[in-house]
C-alpha cells in the first residue's frame, strides 16, 4: 500500500494525537506548552518549515507565498514568548491560500480572530506585543519545534491534547499502528463501560 501525502494527512488527522504518539513509542510529541490557541482547533498536513529570529515574522510572510494548499506552516521562533509572530490578518491570508494551520514555537495574538477566520494555530502562548519584520530567517530547512526535529514534508497533527510530528518516511507505518491503537482502545473502552453497566445492573438486582 502506498498512500499519498494527502491520504496520510487525512487519515492521521482523523486520529487522536495520543494514539499517534503511542504508535511512535511515545516520541515525536511536541512540548505540551504548544497548544491550540482556540478551543477545538485541529490540523493535519505536511510541514512547510520556517526558521525565524525571535520576535520577527518576515519569513512567515514569505512562507505564505510559498506554502502549498494543505500545508501546515511549522515555525521555529526560538521559543520566544515576548512577541506574537502572527495574528488574525496573517491567519485570514493563510486561509485564503488554503494553508491547513500553523504550529509555532513562540507566541501569537488575535486568538479570537483566528477562531473567527477558522485558522488553527498551535503556539506557546498569546501576547498583544507585535512582531518585527526584518529577518533574518530561512524556509524549507530542518527546524526544532517544541523539542522535536521537523523536516519539510513531515506530517503534523494537532488537536485538543497538543501536537505530534510523524516523520514522512515512517508515515504509513505509523498511521497503521496508530489506527490499531485507536481500535484497541475503543475495544477496551467498550469492555470498561460494559463492566460498569454489569455492576450497575447487579446492584439494581440486589436492591
Ligand atoms: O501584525 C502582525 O504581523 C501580526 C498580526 O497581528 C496579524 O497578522 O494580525
Ligand atoms: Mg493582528
Amino acid at each position: 500500500m502506498t498512500l499519498t501525502t494527502e491520504q496520510l494527512s487525512h487519515r492521521l488527522g482523523a486520529l487522536p494525537t495520543p494514539n499517534i504518539g503511542d504508535a511512535m513509542e511515545r516520541l515525536g510529541v511536541l512540548d505540551s506548552a504548544i497548544k491550540s490557541v482556540w478551543a477545538g482547533g485541529r490540523l493535519a498536513g505536511p510541514a512547510f518549515t520556517v526558521w525565524t529570529r525571535a520576535g520577527d515574522n518576515a519569513y512567515i510572510h514569505r512562507a505564505l507565498a510559498e506554502a502549498a494548499p494543505g500545508d501546515v506552516v511549522v515555525v521555529n521562533g526560538q521559543g520566544d514568548e515576548s512577541r506574537a509572530l502572527l495574528g488574525d490578518l496573517i491567519g485570514a491570508r493563510a486561509r485564503n491560500a488554503g494553508i491547513a494551520g500553523f504550529v509555532i514555537d513562540g507566541a501569537v495574538r488575535d486568538a479570537a480572530g483566528l477562531e473567527r477566520v477558522g485558522m488553527p494555530v498551535f503556539a506557546r502562548t498569546t501576547s498583544p506585543a507585535g512582531p518585527y519584520k526584518n529577518g533574518p530567517g530561512a524556509l524549507g530547512c530542518a527546524v526544532a519545534v517544541g523539542g522535536v526535529a521537523v523536516l519539510p514534508g513531515d506530517i503534523v497533527v494537532g488537536d485538543d491534547d497538543g501536537a505530534v510530528v510523524v516523520p514522512r518516511a515512517r508515515a504509513e507505518e505509523v498511521l497503521l499502528a496508530a489506527e490499531a491503537v485507536q481500535e484497541d482502545e475503543a475495544e477496551r473502552m467498550r469492555t470498561i463501560l460494559a463492566a460498569a453497566t454489569d455492576a450497575e445492573e447487579a446492584a439494581c438486582a440486589a436492591r
